[in-house]
């Protein structure tokens, strides 16, 4: 019952924002006009009920006349109920169209919403493969709410009118064993009460582990679909090393938990199965058991009869919409758990940053970046990188040094303020414009001026300077293709790409350039021509790199260092700063 209850909170939390929404308007008719038509349904059903009644009483008393005028008034109830049918279903995908359009994109903004989807994947909780989240899930759970829903909604009110008619029809019919009457008031309902929480209650004991066994197909099959991605992604990696046998056993296994997960759903579906089938089939036969001695009797006619049947078997349906809807439900919990998982891992992100101490990203109307106490953690809490009193002054051309694993693009990560872990201050000029490049850069799919200028919109920086940037950082072939589509990060060679970032670069023309080993690839003498490149595009920008090449120290007018003390890496440490002529080479 907690359960049902807790379930029911976590349903109502994701359900209820859109309802409430800038849409709320449309959700809200749409929703009614469904329940209204919902309702009519299950009036015609019970008017079609008595008319059964009717039609076999005038089919008993052969009444010509009746039965002509019966056969008419059901081609109108009939007509009725398909076109409410029809809207019925038509508004119902209507509204699930709306609704899912306003959770996905409520999701997508959640997600999107500054680095809470890199801090997710740092926190690696329960979240996995938020795509999933916001493609599947979102679609289920809006068809699913709403079919099971209403469903229970049909069901109560179809219990209800039915219960009226079958406690009648008792009257009518009482219970006849060897010739005596034995008078217990609304017997056909009870009967039907019983067997319906028997057949419910069976269900639930051997359906229950389907809920569990659903999750974990889901959650194998986007596992099993996410390593496929991966290995498409990493293809050439892949072939050079020759490890298609490696990821082929990898894929396999993957796969072998689909397949194990799947014999157990069949053989658990079978069960079940084997049970709902033979109550469906008992239901069609037993409420005629029931009344058959009366019938016999001459104490009711066929009409009673047929309707007990009909009566019975709605009354059932709606009892027993638990045992019919079983799967539906088990998939929809897990649909519920994997949505709300990934609620509370958006909101366990924002909770972190305002609960335990982080790295404060603080605006400053100094010229200068900061660093202030700062200790950068790893995600599990330990410490890694440590800086204090360290300005970066406008202007200046900076280089980190450091050996590898030292925390270098960390304490880059936290300078941009996506690395939360940590705590002291990283002080920034209001209004500067920062600007990352890393050693990878990362194009979107798509043509190729738009790649460049990224994350600037399509149109915002003309084709004239994006092509002016292509020629001046060494790529004029690129330049004439700047509409061409594809995908760049493929495409380009490691080199070429990182031409491509610093074009970027000189496009946005940041305040502030970081460059990750933004030039690594290159040859030594274009990586100098790029250096002396930015000096001149971009006199004004402050430019902080990382770089393992003794080259790069005549482009820069003070080297920092990540200098090892105790567990932690220290910047500035004891390190020798060099001056060297800017722009030299
Ligand atoms: N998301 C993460 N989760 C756990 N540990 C991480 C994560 N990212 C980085 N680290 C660890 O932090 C340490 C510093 O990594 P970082 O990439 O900052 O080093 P680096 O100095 O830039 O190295 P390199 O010169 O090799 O690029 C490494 O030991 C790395 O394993």
């Amino acid at each position: 019952m907690t359960n049902i209850r807790a379930t029911l909170a976590i349903v109502w939390r994701i359900a209820a924002p859109y309802f409430r929404s800038e849409d709320k308007w449309a959700g809200r008719g749409l929703l009614a006009a469904v329940i209204a038509l919902e309702l009519s349904l299950v009036a015609i059903n019970v008017l079609v009920s008595q008319w059964q009644n009717r039609f076999f009483s005038a089919i008993q008393g052969y009444e010509l006349d009746r039965f002509v005028r019966e056969i008419w008034i059901f081609l109108v109830l009939a007509f009725t109920f398909v076109a409410l049918a029809v809207y019925k279903l038509y508004l119902n995908q209507w509204l699930q169209i709306r609704w899912r359009r306003w959770l996905t994109q409520h999701y997508l903004a959640e997600w999107l919403n500054g680095p809470t989807h890199y801090r997710m994947q740092l926190k690696g909780d329960a979240a996995d493969n938020p795509d999933q989240r916001i493609t599947e899930d979102v679609k289920s759970f809006v068809e699913q709410t709403l079919t099971l829903g209403l469903g229970l909604l049909s069901s109560v009110v179809t219990l209800a009118s039915f219960v009226v008619i079958l406690w009648g029809l008792s009257d009518k019919a009482p219970l006849h064993i060897y010739g005596t009457d034995i008078v217990v008031p609304g017997f056909l309902v009870w009967c039907a009460l019983v067997y319906a929480i028997l057949g419910t209650a069976l269900t639930h004991w051997i359906g229950s582990p389907l809920i569990n066994l659903n999750f974990e197909q889901q959650r194998f099959e986007a596992d099993f679909r996410f390593n496929l991605i991966r290995v498409r992604e990493n293809s050439e990696q892949i072939a050079l090393l020759k490890g298609e046998s490696a990821e082929r056993g990898n894929l396999l296994q993957r796969f072998g938990f689909v397949i194990g997960n799947w014999y157990a759903i069949m053989s658990r579906t079978k069960r079940l199965t084997a049970f709902t089938a033979s109550y469906g089939q008992a239901a069609v036969i037993f409420p005629y058991v029931m009344v058959a001695p009366a019938y016999f009797a001459k104490r009711i006619q066929l009409g009673d009869m047929m309707q007990t049947g009909s009566a019975f078997s709605s009354v059932q349906d709606a009892l027993s919409f638990f045992v019919s809807a079983y799967r539906s439900l088990a998939e929809w919990r897990s649909v519920i758990a994997r949505l709300d998982g990934f609620e509370m891992s958006v909101s366990s992100v924002a909770e972190t940053a305002a609960r335990e101490p982080t790295v404060a990203i603080a605006p400053t109307s100094n010229a200068a970046i900061g660093l202030e106490q700062l200790l950068v953690k790893l995600p599990n809490g330990e410490p890694l990188v440590a800086a204090n009193a360290i300005a970066i002054e406008p202007g200046e051309r900076v280089l980190v040094t450091g050996p590898s694993g030292s925390g270098k693009s960390t304490l880059f990560r936290a300078i941009a303020g996506i690395w939360p872990f940590g705590t002291g201050t990283i002080a920034i000029p209001e209004n500067a414009r920062l600007m990352m490049l890393p050693q990878r850069p990362y194009f979107p799919i798509g043509p190729l001026g738009d790649a460049v200028i990224y994350p600037a919109e399509h149109g915002v920086i003309g084709p004239d300077k994006i092509a002016e940037a292509l020629n001046a950082v060494g790529m004029p072939r690129l330049a004439k293709r700047l509409d061409e589509s594809g995908h760049w990060n493929r495409m380009l060679s490691l080199g070429e790409q990182q031409r491509l970032g610093l074009a970027r670069a000189l496009l946005h023309a940041p305040d502030y350039l970081f460059l990750d080993e933004a030039t690594a690839s290159l040859d030594e003498p274009s990586e100098a021509r790029l250096y002396r490149l930015l000096t001149e595009k971009l006199p004004q920008a402050t430019i902080v790199s990382i770089g393992h090449r003794s080259t790069l120290d005549a482009f820069h007018t003070r080297k920092v260092a990540l200098v090892k003390d105790g567990a932690i890496h220290v910047l500035g440490g004891a390190a020798p700063a060099e001056k060297a002529p800017s722009a030299a080479g």
